[in-house]
């Protein structure tokens, strides 16, 4: 049983304010039980209108800068840049591995298949070199962001490492992390880390003018291309193909939806549950890896096609790894947005009249990922968040 979280408008009180709500729910169990669903606490009221109309912060339009300036690129001693795709961060060598000798994907083809940044290499021998996330030179971020709209409010401003008391700053994981052993958690790790290692897999987006995203990202199904803001079947940075969406994760995400079908209906009499929350196919998804000094500022996800848009097809989000303050708002404001943290097995649903929310990630919680889940996929600390939709 996981938790999720729905952000649709509140039928209950036939207003246009939204409402989040918090509930168990077997989106990733196999038993495909609902019934046995519980609501596990309610959600604070957002009060929300959508707004269409504003900017996409991700590329701010105020006075032409980017929020994102400053940032030094990324020079990891242990990654190379390859000649044909130099903006994929590669493993420097197959062979510094040592567990590397056994069967490896590294291997005969001369392709690079390594990003390296998301896995540790001590258990996986398809991949190599771990590189902490914390001793990454981004990781030391003094990054000049100084827009009101990063999350520098004093609501978020207490998420350090030193407030977390879950574990130990050796530990890897957290012990007490109240989910159990997830099986589709850790397949979906382990597929994004196959997929993540390839031909289209992460790289470390950003714009024109040398800004980066304060993330990794991978696309699938197609490419979503920030400096652009538009989709296409080829990425701009090195010409990669995305990889295809695993068609496990589509079923995944049919139950999430359907799961939250069930739940209107059981929460709100007449509700119509497809309006709010529409059934949807999706063929794209964005995957982001935040370490534990990712963020993503608040936006709104606008730049699928306009019926998919009109139509409110939702974005069906999961979240695996470290927990994040997640902000949303019917507004580009911090300091008017809701709050949720986002764990490890958690799904997030938007969409109906609350398809345009804005949102965005705050901050990362070190040390909060299940220990269970980082034992078996080798994951370096921070966030993993797949971000479904259709185009
Ligand atoms: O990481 C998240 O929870 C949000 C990601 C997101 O909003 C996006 O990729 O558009
Ligand atoms: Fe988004």
């Amino acid at each position: 049983m996981l938790r999720s979280w729905l952000i649709t408008s509140s039928v209950a009180s036939r207003s246009s304010r939204f409402s989040a709500l918090r509930r168990r729910v077997p989106f990733f169990s196999s038993s495909g039980d609902n019934k046995t669903t519980k609501m596990s606490g309610q959600g604070t009221p957002g009060g929300f209108s959508g707004n269409r109309a504003s900017p996409h912060p991700r590329k701010p339009a105020s006075a032409g800068k980017s929020m994102y300036q400053g940032h030094a690129e990324y020079k990891s001693p242990d990654v190379f840049r390859n000649a044909k795709y130099p903006n994929t961060v590669m493993p420097q060598h197959r062979r510094a591995s040592p567990e590397s000798s056994g069967e490896s994907m590294y291997q005969g083809d001369g392709m690079y298949r390594s990003p390296n940044v998301l896995f540790h290499s001590a258990k996986s021998p398809n991949t190599v070199i771990p590189q902490h996330s914390r001793a990454s030179p981004e990781s030391d971020d003094k990054s000049t962001y100084e827009s009101p709209n990063v999350f520098r409010n004093a609501k978020s401003s207490h998420t350090v490492i030193g407030q977390c008391s879950r574990a130990s700053p050796e530990s890897i994981g957290s012990n007490t992390s109240r989910s159990p052993r997830n099986d589709a958690e850790v397949k979906i790790v382990k597929k994004c880390r196959d997929l993540g290692v390839g031909l289209g897999g992460f790289y470390r987006p950003g714009y024109q003018d040398g800004a980066k995203l304060h993330l990794r990202m991978m696309c699938l199904g197609m490419n979503w291309d920030p400096q652009s803001r538009s989709y296409d079947s080829k990425r701009p940075i090195d010409g990669a193909e995305p990889p295809k969406i695993p068609e496990d994760f589509i079923e995944m995400v049919d139950r999430a939806i359907q799961s939250s079908h069930d739940f209107l209906n059981t929460q709100y009499h007449g509700v119509n549950a497809a309006s709010e929350v529409p059934k949807v196919s999706p063929d794209l998804c964005i995957v982001n890896f935040y370490d534990n000094n990712g963020r993503l500022g608040l936006h709104q996800d606008r730049d699928e096609c306009e019926e998919s848009l009109r139509r409110g097809l939702p974005v069906v989000s999961f979240s695996l790894g470290d927990t994040a303050k997640f902000l949303y708002g019917d507004q580009r404001d911090i300091n008017k947005a809701q709050e949720v943290e986002l764990e490890s097995g958690d799904v997030l649903i938007f969409g109906g009249k609350s398809r345009h929310i804005f949102h965005g990630v705050s901050s990362i919680i070190p040390i909060t990922a299940p220990k269970w889940l980082i034992e078996e996929t080798d994951m370096l600390p921070g966030r993993l968040n797949l971000t479904f939709r259709k185009y």
